[in-house]
């Protein structure tokens, strides 16, 4: 059947083959008796992949989708590459054939066009026998594979199955791209401080360029975070992201992690090795803690920022790279300068995009919205996240955060799993956070909702002990008055004084 498209050309279109075939039916049976409820067809129909045939041949065209078209593929024919284009431009196709030699516009110049415009498709061209350097060519130019004609079923089986194959591992890179594109979105950057919202804007701003950025910050404020969102925030950079921690390797294993190494370039390289650099070419590589690599490392990383180039360790050739790098340190690079540990010309090199991240004690109105962030991460499978209780939280906003998110996070994910009810209190958060010491906790926490993961007797004894520790704490580890305190009698408080071994000098000097 030929219908004419928006465009004004003609495209065969396998799903309407299909309703043909259908509809001639329903003048036979009653509707539904054997096409299943409409929504159910609707999702089948979704779940076919597409395959595009372009030939100005209509016997081939007609016997390609005669042997191809399946529950799992439709298939639409044109006759020529410019239809091709239009149709391309409107449906997603998972797979194009297209004939290399045809009237007009040829499948060379169609898989160009294809290239140019960033279409996703897996392609592969016909050809008669002996055609070789033209199938070369196309593949050169971004054909994936080709059929000789005449066409052996077979070998066009095979060749389908490798292209969907392909086709769908394309498609899964992408959707994770995506998922990492949005975890490392700004969005998963929490906060409401200004500071950090500048940051924000600043990074969109830069996206599409290739700049340097140097990001400053204490230890565990989000550097890496705002590293990997200058990289997913730039749509056309293609490339990986590559991280490496610079204060992580000694001097020689650096500069062959960064710069690669030739077989046999030192004892144990017993095979040619990429560079992060190369790895990360057409990409971001975010190099880490850059305020602790050595004089000499700092005089070969100068080179790659001005020159773009560099050779592998043992390697005579040069290397060039398209990469953008952000570099972060928890040091001051500009005080490292001026006492002379950082070389100042490579200082300017980086420091062409400036990102201050400011400490967590800062930002105090972020403590809350982090809190929470992290007890949903931090929630069982299957149960609701823990609260916060007030007074614990009270206790997060006033502490000075040397370690900044990375300690509350810890701190956050620990309370999450040592407490058993739903609210976390004071004495679930660590000791330096709360100045709670460790003695003065409850070991034991009891949660009539649960059934009781301990012997009463244990429970008991636990609560005794800090009893009677906090007894002799009030009367100085005076024994007799520890002993009125408790309501007991001073034999029977010595008594559990030394069966819980506890040592009461200490209280006498408090
Ligand atoms: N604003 C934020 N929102 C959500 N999570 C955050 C935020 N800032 C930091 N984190 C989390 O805190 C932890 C530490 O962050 P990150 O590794 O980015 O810090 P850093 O400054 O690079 O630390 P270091 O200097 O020690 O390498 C990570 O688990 C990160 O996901």
């Amino acid at each position: 059947m030929e219908n004419p498209n928006d465009s004004g050309k003609t495209i065969h279109k396998g799903t309407e083959f299909a309703h043909d075939r259908a509809d001639d039916r329903s003048k036979a049976v009653p509707p539904n008796e054997h096409e299943g409820p409409p929504e159910v067809r609707e999702k089948d129909d979704r779940m076919r992949r597409k395959l595009l045939v372009v030939d100005d041949d209509p016997y081939l065209t007609t016997q390609l989708r005669k042997l191809l078209e399946s529950d799992e593929l439709s298939v639409d024919t044109v006759s020529s590459a410019q239809e091709a284009l239009t149709a391309l431009g409107e449906t997603d196709y998972s797979v194009l054939i297209t004939d290399l030699k045809m009237p007009g516009m040829g499948g060379m110049e169609l898989i160009r066009e294809v290239a140019q415009r960033r279409v996703l498709v897996t392609t592969i061209v016909t050809t008669g026998f002996g055609s070789i350097d033209r199938v070369v060519e196309a593949m050169r130019l971004g054909a994936y594979d080709f059929l000789t004609k005449p066409i052996d079923p077979n070998n066009l089986k095979l060749v389908m199955d490798r292209a969907l194959k392909k086709r769908a591992l394309q498609d899964e890179v992408l959707r994770l791209r995506q998922q990492l594109k949005e975890s490392y979105s700004f969005n998963s950057i929490i906060s409401k401080n200004p500071k950090m919202h500048g940051i924000f804007e600043l990074i969109r701003h830069i996206a599409g360029t290739k700049s340097t950025v140097l990001i400053e910050g204490e230890t565990g404020t989000g550097k890496e975070l705002i590293a990997k969102a200058v990289h997913y925030a730039s749509e056309e950079r293609q490339g990986s992201l590559v991280a490496i921690n610079c204060a992580a390797l000694p001097e020689n294993l650096l500069e062959s992690e960064l710069f690669g190494h030739e077989k046999g370039s030192f004892t144990s390289a017993d095979a040619r090795r990429k560079g992060r650099f190369e790895l990360a070419d057409k990409g971001t590589i975010f190099l880490d803690e850059i305020g602790d690599i050595s004089q000499a490392m700092q005089a070969k990383l100068l080179r790659v920022l001005q020159e773009k180039r560099f050779e592998r360790v043992g390697g005579h050739e040069s290397i060039e790279v398209d990469v953008r790098v952000v570099a972060a340190t928890n040091k001051n690079l500009e005080k490292e300068v001026k006492e002379g540990r950082f070389r100042e010309d490579l200082f300017y090199r980086l420091n062409v995009i400036k990102v201050d991240v400011p400490p967590l004690r800062e930002r105090p109105e972020d403590i809350p919205l982090l809190v929470t962030h992290f007890l949903n991460k931090y929630a069982r499978p299957n149960d609701p996240p823990k609260k916060m209780a007030p007074d614990a939280m009270e206790r997060l906003l006033v502490y000075r955060w040397p370690g900044n998110v990375r300690e509350l996070e810890n701190a956050i994910e620990r309370s999450s799993v040592t407490t058993v009810g739903d609210t976390i209190n004071p004495d679930k958060l660590p000791a330096r956070i709360t100045g709670i010491s460790e003695e003065e906790k409850p070991r034991y926490e009891i949660d009539l909702q649960h059934p009781l993961p301990y012997y009463l007797k244990e429970a008991t004894e636990q609560i005794e002990k800090q009893y009677i520790r906090k007894a002799l704490e009030k009367s100085r580890g005076n024994v007799g008055r520890c002993a009125e305190l408790c309501g007991l009698s001073r034999r029977s408080v010595s008594g559990k004084i030394s069966q819980y071994e506890i040592d009461k000098y200490p209280f006498k000097s408090t």
